[in-house]
């Protein structure tokens, strides 16, 4: 088959279709144990949880046992391990990026505890038909929350010498015209009202970096789209209401240049592609026993799952390695596991209802079979 956009090439193994298992990589020759057979560096998107944002490098991600990074950079929010990893994060954010971190920093900061807080009491995942009806529910508002936000853009363009009476008309709150497009109070009180309301910071972490991602990297975009999709990939309501209510913090903070991509198309885009796609950022040591957050590496998102895998990952900084953990003959197909270090211990049924739970598929791999 073609490489899929942003799949990963090798002359160690082929991507190919499936009956049951979508794509998968199979080696075109016997490769040895312990063969570096692919490094993915192509990170798009990351969020280190709002909890380990002091303990964990925004760019590296090294941890070292809990004790707070040195390197704070408090307006955005995030935390280095040294200065160079600061400069490095601040070059990838690029000026807009590290504008739009501001923000998003300048909104969550000093918010109450109970607004991050979403209990997960086991309720099922939204179907399609409610993400559809919650995603249009928003519509009306973020239409006015846009016009309010195009009045801001066409207050900063017009001429010197006309500007002054626009934006001060703005500013008073009365009723203005503002490049053809009528700002009324209407348009501002649903920005206001969209502020208030209550925040995820994990989210708003998610969404902003995709956005920022597709801003800053748009002939890449294809290489998300390109991966597996998972129709349904809101936890709960409670979630999928924290994404639409993030989508409209976002229209109402976002810096100009970024709000055009800021759409529910891209969001949902980005949510459906990392969610059966997505690898856990965890700790090095203890089996990975601390879970800091988690990013979507495109070109490492095509090895299926074994219970009894044939290849070792292991995150190298911002880079995945992928290991054969024994000899593989031409023909074999490479798996790596999605369990955690606990879940491998796990019986085949419970591996099962994790594997179907997280990833939403089920397990026919030679271990599960031979039980
Ligand atoms: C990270 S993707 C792997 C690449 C994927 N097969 C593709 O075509 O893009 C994860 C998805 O692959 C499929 N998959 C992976 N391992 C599997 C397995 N052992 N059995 C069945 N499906 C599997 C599931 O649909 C899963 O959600």
């Amino acid at each position: 088959m073609e490489l899929p956009p942003g799949a990963p090439p090798s002359p160690l193994f082929t991507l190919r279709e499936t009956p049951l298992s979508g794509r998968a990589i199979f080696a075109a020759q016997d490769i040895p144990a312990d063969t570096l057979v692919f490094r993915s560096a192509d990170l798009v998107l990351s969020v280190v949880l709002r909890e380990y944002r002091r303990e964990v490098c925004g760019h590296c991600f090294s941890y070292e046992y809990g004790r707070d990074l040195l390197v704070r950079d408090g307006g955005v929010g995030f935390a280095f391990c040294s200065e160079e990893c600061r400069q490095l994060w601040r070059e990838e954010q690029g000026e807009v990026g590290v504008e739009c971190w501001r923000k998003v920093e300048g909104l969550v900061r000093g918010r109450s505890r109970e607004d991050s807080e979403m209990v997960d009491v086991g309720l099922p995942r939204p179907r399609s038909k409610e993400i559809d009806e919650a995603w249009a529910s928003v519509g009306a508002q973020a239409e006015l929350i846009r016009v309010a936000r195009a009045g801001e853009r066409d207050a900063n363009t017009v001429p010197q010498g006309l500007s002054n009476e626009r934006q001060v008309r703005l500013a008073n709150g009365a009723t203005a015209h503002v490049g053809g497009v009528k700002v009324t109070k209407q348009h501002r009180k649903a920005l206001q009202k969209a502020l208030l309301s209550p925040i995820n910071p994990d989210v708003m972490t998610f969404c902003a970096a995709g956005l920022l991602w597709r801003y800053n990297h748009p002939r890449d975009w294809d290489k998300l789209l390109a991966l597996a999709v998972d129709v349904t990939p809101y936890h709960n309501s409670d979630d999928l209401q924290a994404f639409t209510r993030t989508y409209l913090h976002l229209l109402s903070i976002l810096p100009l240049p970024v709000l055009e991509l800021c759409t529910p198309d891209t969001l949902r885009a980005l949510s459906t592609r990392d969610s059966h796609n997505s690898f856990g950022i965890r700790s090095l040591e203890d089996d990975g026993s601390e879970f800091f957050g988690y990013g979507c590496w495109p070109s490492a998102s095509y090895f299926n799952h074994s219970c009894g895998p044939n290849v070792e990952k292991r995150r190298v900084g911002r880079a995945w390695e992928f290991r054969t953990a024994q000899e593989v003959k031409a023909g074999e197909e490479l798996c790596i596991t999605y369990l955690s270090g606990e879940e491998r211990k796990l019986s085949r049924g419970r591996r099962g209802v994790v594997l179907r739970a997280n990833w939403g598929f089920v397990c026919g791999c030679e271990r599960c079979e031979e039980l």
